[in-house]
């Protein structure tokens, strides 16, 4: 019997994608998993009960298979993948641990669907400009995918981006197993702004649920979105792209859609009246949605691409807004 060479594998967070994305991996016979989580109380518990006590708390975590590790210099030590798990807002701080030359050579790899605040970079970009990594050491995890429905082995699709073909192939082998596909795309940029931008309108659909919208006017809001999204990722990175893939079309019918969605529930809360600080005190989940609807509401100043769907977010998130109003405007650009 012949015997697979090791491969190390890093994951970094220890949220609920982080967990299923371990859980996945676990399938891969030659696969090792160093996983860094902030939480020295989670840290203890997987050891001793090989669950995350935090998140996806049912999914098991074989010890043979997965070390748990408090610094983030020793789970990406020997590591070729070293996967990206954190919100895009909270990812700057763990990895002030480490700099350029801990990463050589390594290919990393960004499950997050989210803009680095701080600059309004895709987290891509931000990991050349501060990490020198260049692009084509670099993936992105997308498709319409929820860890909860990884959790519970539903059939799921991902797609994994990367400009070097053959590295999104490679990585798209460690994420296929019993329950999940992945196919590989050369559309990274793409791929990593509609998934930003799917967010917003998830929470866009969670408002107008929340104000006691219903379905028609929903499907109307989701299929100008697309063309929202279309336009700007048109605008930012113009090349020949299907927007009906699963990696776009999907991912933003997922979310904006199922009950899984922190986007959507966040978008929920809101329109039935929370504050943004109570919605976000309220949710034990980040939801991505309200950083991007500031990144990208700031990017388009400068690409001035009509937005009505972000713009209308943008406004009841951070110019306080009220929701019906919003909607009523948003009514207006809607065909
Ligand atoms: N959950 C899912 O189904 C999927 C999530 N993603 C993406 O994965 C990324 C991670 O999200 P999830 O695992 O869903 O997060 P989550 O909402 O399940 O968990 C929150 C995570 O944020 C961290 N966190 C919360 N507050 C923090 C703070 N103040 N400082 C530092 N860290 C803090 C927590 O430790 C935890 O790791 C996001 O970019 C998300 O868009 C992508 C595909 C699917
Ligand atoms: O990207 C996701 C599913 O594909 C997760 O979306 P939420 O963060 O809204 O749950």
């Amino acid at each position: 019997m012949t015997t697979l060479p090791t491969e190390k594998v890093a994951v970094i967070g220890g949220g609920s994608w982080a967990t299923a994305l371990v859980k996945i991996l676990c399938e891969q016979p030659q696969v090792q998993v160093r996983w860094w989580l902030r939480n020295a109380e989670d840290i203890a518990h997987i050891r001793t009960y090989h669950h995350n006590p935090s998140y996806l708390s049912d999914v098991y975590l074989p010890p043979r298979k997965v070390k748990v590790c408090e610094r983030l210099k020793e789970s990406i030590r020997g590591a070729q993948y070293v996967i990206l798990a954190i919100p895009a807002a909270y990812v700057q701080e763990p990895l002030r641990e480490i700099n350029a030359t801990h990463l050589r050579d390594k290919r990393i790899v960004s499950a997050i669907k989210g803009m680095v605040p701080t600059t309004n970079q895709l987290v891509t970009d931000w990991m050349q400009d501060t990490y020198q990594v260049p692009l084509s050491h670099m993936c992105v995890i997308a498709g319409p995918c929820h860890a909860e429905e990884v959790a519970l082995e539903k059939q799921s699709y991902l797609t994994i981006a990367s400009t070097d073909q053959a590295c999104a192939a490679d990585f798209a082998r460690l994420m296929t197993c019993r329950f999940v596909t992945a196919h590989p795309l050369a559309d990274l940029y793409g791929v990593e702004y509609a998934a930003v931008m799917k967010n917003i309108v998830a929470l866009a659909s969670g408002i107008t649920h929340g104000i006691g919208y219903g379905d028609n006017f929903q499907a109307v809001l989701v299929a100008n979105a697309m063309q929202e999204i279309r336009r700007f990722v048109t605008a930012v990175d113009p090349r020949e792209r299907d927007l009906s893939a699963s990696a776009y079309l999907g991912d933003l019918l997922v979310t904006a859609y199922s009950q899984f969605s922190r986007n959507r529930l966040f978008g929920n809360m809101i329109g039935r009246g929370y504050s943004v600080k109570a919605a976000q005190l309220e949710m034990k989940m980040v939801a991505e949605g309200y950083f991007a609807a500031k990144s990208i509401y700031t990017m388009n100043q400068r690409y001035q691409v009509p937005m009505p769907i972000t713009n209308a977010v943008y406004r009841i998130l951070y110019e306080g807004a009220a929701p019906v109003h919003e909607m009523e405007e948003l009514k207006k650009h809607l065909k």
